[in-house]
């Protein structure tokens, strides 16, 4: 199974593994496939780069451009965070942090805010289920809920004005 999927203590959040093929050439792996992560259709593809500390979230887009984000890093090491935004669930305010290092991916579902602290130089790549649309994107503060980062955090100006979730515009529900 190139794919090996276990629900988190948020059982939508799923940590994801994929298979490496080696050979005397280096490797080769697949990062998604429809038929193995049904739950994502994939619109958009990117990429970053952080020097060791950045923290990047906590974001999300509101609906009707909600994301769906698998999130993996080429190179490096990062703490990905996915916090439960979606009004009347069960585990609302509450999050879920991986260390993702190549190899792992964190589903983040629709419904969650997401973010990460680089924990050495880090490449990240993340797949979504709808466009970036900026009206859209909205943000939580990174320290919010009793949120800490493992390191010192190096963050831009956009991300430390993020409201708390308490004050944070979400029209997200559950179920
Ligand atoms: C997210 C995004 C940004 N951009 C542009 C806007 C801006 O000029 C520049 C940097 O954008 P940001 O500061 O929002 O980049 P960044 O802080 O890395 O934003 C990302 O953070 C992580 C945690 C996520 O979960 C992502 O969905 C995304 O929100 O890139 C796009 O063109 N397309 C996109 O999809």
């Amino acid at each position: 199974m190139p794919f090996s999927i276990s629900p988190t203590e948020i059982p939508e959040v799923l940590l994801i593994t994929y298979q490496r093929f080696p050979d005397e050439r280096g490797y080769f792996a697949e990062l998604y496939k429809s038929s193995s992560l049904p739950f994502l259709e994939v619109r958009q593809v990117n990429m970053s780069f952080s020097r060791k500390g950045v923290v990047r979230g906590l974001h999300y887009q509101l609906k009707p451009f909600e994301q769906g984000k698998l999130v993996t890093v080429l190179q490096g090491r990062i703490l990905d965070l996915a916090l439960d935004i979606r009004l009347g669930s069960p585990t609302y305010g509450k999050f879920v942090t991986r260390e993702i290092t190549p190899g792992l991916m964190l589903w983040v579902p629709p419904g969650f805010a997401h973010g990460f602290q680089a924990l050495e130089e880090s490449t990240v790549v993340y797949f979504t289920s709808k466009e970036y649309s900026p009206a859209h994107e909205r943000c939580v503060h990174y320290l919010d809920l009793g949120i800490r980062w493992p390191l010192d955090a190096i963050v831009n100006r956009k991300d430390s004005s993020c409201p708390p979730l308490s004050q944070a515009e979400n029209n997200f529900s559950y179920p």
